[in-house]
């Protein structure tokens, strides 16, 4: 997989085929496919969602995905989805500390730490945010979530993800999407960590962009999908599936990643965020952080998301007499954010990479104490947030902290509120 190709375009229909003619000309189920393959029809959206966000694919495979083996349980309990599996989320902001390999010879799958739920991935609503640890390639082992599709978000450590469409190398400072009910495999080549948006809700889908324009923002360009690319060796292949926030595993005697040729609009894909069209204040003012979308899941209710998807990209600051940090707030939406890679200008010295946070609905937060001193008394000439990538998983709906992210494994943060503790009233009636 070292140097892979790529089709490029957000939302295009896209066509790829491994060997030539494999794809059936002018038609979708010929009587014989070419090649002897099979056809499979993949959708993503209702047959008749309107087109504009229809999604489905035309998958030419060696055999269809109904060859599979018997399902019996597996465990992963540390993998949880939907709100109903968790108990209520406590009142104040959490923090945690970069989530440690605790444990050598975990793969993707087994590796993967619930910290937040909400919603229920039966309903299709909702999200669940995981942290991920692992050092072990997933080899002849494929999964397939039928309960979400997957956003990952890299913090360390190169992803080989191969997927029924074919193979992408995903680094950190880039993202990839699996869609929801699509076998892929995560190889790794020494440790890796990472953070996941297990998506229930409408597939993540470009902003729209107002009064921006038509360019902005994360570009469809920038969008890198897969080739077609079908694995060639014989032998057995192990499958997780994670069904209704259950897992199950089967053995098949052959690969899932069979697929010759495709053609549609539903498929992997990855997005590298130093591509990122930032647009901010150039006058006064901190903008809201919705400016920074890459992508988002709809919801039910125009402009409220199941889930955005927001990076906090190195930018110019420049605006004139302003406090340039976000703002103290409390927000109807719920935070839970990650950092990549750098500083995080609200929390410079006490977020870490491969750390996380949870603000949640109405929970008040803000630049801790050392931040809102700095940014209150700094020379306000144009300065460079530079080296830099936290991210936030935004959603309409509560989060709920999952045992493992409040026990002892998950370097929760004893004393988090304690960086606020120093903001002293500092009124004075006879100052302005
Ligand atoms: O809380 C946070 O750090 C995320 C955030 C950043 C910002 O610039 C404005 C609002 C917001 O929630
Ligand atoms: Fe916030």
């Amino acid at each position: 997989m070292s140097s892979l190709s790529y089709l490029a375009g957000f939302g295009n229909q896209h066509v790829s085929e491994a060997l030539p003619g494999a794809l059936p000309a002018g038609q979708n189920s010929p009587q014989r496919c070419p090649y002897g393959l099979y056809a499979e029809l993949l959708s993503g959206t209702a047959f008749t969602a309107p087109r504009a966000v229809n999604l489905r694919t035309w998958m030419y495979r060696r055999q269809p995905s109904v060859v599979a083996g018997r399902y019996e349980a597996y465990t992963q309990p540390l993998w949880l989805s939907g709100a109903a599996n968790v108990k209520a989320s406590p009142p104040q902001p959490l923090r945690w500390g970069p989530l440690p390999w605790a444990q050598p010879g975990l793969d993707f799958v087994d590796g993967m730490r619930s910290y937040a739920v909400n919603g229920d991935p039966d309903a299709g609503v909702g999200i669940a945010v995981h942290l991920y640890v692992a050092d072990r390639a997933m080899g002849r082992r494929a999964m397939v979530n039928a309960d979400g599709e997957m956003l990952i978000v890299p913090q360390q450590g190169v992803l080989q993800i191969r997927t029924e469409f074919g193979c992408l190398a995903v680094e950190p400072g880039e993202i990839a999407v699996v869609p929801r009910g699509v076998a892929f495999k995560v190889d790794v080549d020494g440790p890796v960590r990472g953070y996941v948006c297990e998506n229930h809700g409408a597939a993540f889908r470009l902003p729209e962009l107002g009064p921006i324009g038509s360019n902005g923002l994360a570009n469809p360009r920038d969008f890198l999908v897969p080739v077609a690319a079908f694995e060639d060796a014989a032998g057995p292949y192990e499958i997780v599936k994670k069904q209704d926030n259950h897992f199950w595993c089967s053995e098949q005697a052959h690969s899932p990643f069979n697929v010759v040729a495709w053609h549609g609009n539903l498929y992997a894909y990855k997005y590298d965020t130093r591509l990122f069209n930032t647009i901010n204040t150039v006058s006064f003012d901190h903008c809201d952080p919705s400016i920074f979308t890459v992508l988002t899941s709809p919801s039910d209710t125009p402009g409220w998301a199941n889930a955005d998807f927001v990076i906090f990209p190195p930018r110019w600051m420049v605006a004139e007499n302003t406090f340039r940090p976000p703002w103290y707030h409390r927000n109807v939406m719920s935070e839970f954010m990650g950092l990549v890679y750098g500083q995080y200008d609200a929390k410079p010295e006490g977020f870490k990479p491969g750390g996380a946070s949870l603000h949640n609905a109405y929970v008040p937060h803000g630049p801790d104490t050392d931040a809102f001193a700095g940014a209150s008394a700094a020379d306000l000439k144009p300065h460079k947030l530079d080296h830099t990538l936290a991210f936030m998983f935004e959603t309409r709906l509560r989060l709920r902290p999952t045992p493992f992210a409040l026990g002892g494994g998950a370097m929760l943060e004893s004393n988090y509120d304690q960086c606020w503790a120093g903001l002293a009233d500092h009124f004075n009636p006879s100052t302005r």
